[in-house]
């Protein structure tokens, strides 16, 4: 069954934090500059300790130093990993994986007002039954070599055009997206991007990033209507 005819909306960036931060109020203030420099429909907490789980201590941290600033830019924030610490800080809502609280459980947790975001790997029918256990979104990854994150699996952009052509909950696009291989990401269908390193790791600076995705992600709209 195809969905009636409609105008996606514009392809909006889904910003994640690099996974160790030293220094919260440096990152604040960065992350300040950053948001000024274009538009950023979400943030997500993902800060990670030497064995790959998430470090409370420093999400707090960070959580602290961030969150009243990001909602102030209109960027809703999430945690990564923990439905639990998303409630505490006070965020809008928590992203979860396959080894990490089920999506079903998550919603429990967090209630129907937040968001709740899902890990579907390159996988349809996993990011099917997480819409069905009540995602908000799903993403799908990993779709270039990415640093970040160990045991990623490859994902290709045909997933994000049938997922467009026929599921209504929205998708996001992560893994190794930069401003120079967005582009066919964006095409395919979806209606987020992720990014980490190609944001915190450019060559020009976080806002300067920043700034040329939103420029691209304009640039494919316009070619869109
Ligand atoms: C938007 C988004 N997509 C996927 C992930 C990966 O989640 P997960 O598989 O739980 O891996 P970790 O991020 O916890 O290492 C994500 N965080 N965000
Ligand atoms: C957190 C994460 N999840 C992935 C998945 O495939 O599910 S890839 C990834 C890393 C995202 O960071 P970067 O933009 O630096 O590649
Ligand atoms: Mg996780």
């Amino acid at each position: 069954m195809s969905k009636p005819e409609y105008t996606r909306p514009r392809t909006r960036l889904y910003l994640i934090t690099p996974p160790r931060i030293d220094d919260a109020d440096a990152f604040a203030a960065l992350l300040e500059t950053a948001l000024s420099a274009g538009d950023v429909a979400c943030l997500q907490l993902r800060l990670k300790d030497a064995s790959g789980a998430i470090d409370e201590a420093a999400t707090r941290e960070v959580g602290a130093a961030v969150t009243e600033m990001a909602k102030a830019y209109g960027v809703a924030v999430l945690i990564n990993d923990s439905p639990q610490l998303a409630v505490e800080l006070g965020a809008d809502g928590v992203h979860v994986g396959w080894d990490d609280v089920p999506v079903k459980d998550a919603r429990a947790i967090v209630g129907k007002e937040m968001i709740v975001g899902a890990t579907a790997k390159n996988s349809r029918h996993i990011a099917m039954q997480a819409g069905e256990a009540g995602a908000d979104y799903v993403a799908f990854g990993a779709f270039y070599p990415t640093s970040t994150k160990d045991g990623t699996v490859q994902a290709t952009p045909d997933l994000l055009e049938v997922w467009q052509e026929s599921m209504e909950i929205p998708c996001v696009a992560i893994g190794g997206i930069t401003v120079e291989n967005a582009a066919p990401l964006v095409t395919a269908g979806a209606d987020f991007i992720a990014v980490s390193s190609g944001v915190w790791d450019h060559p020009d600076g976080a806002p300067a990033a920043i700034a040329a995705f939103n420029r691209i992600l304009d640039e494919l709209d316009q070619g869109r209507s």
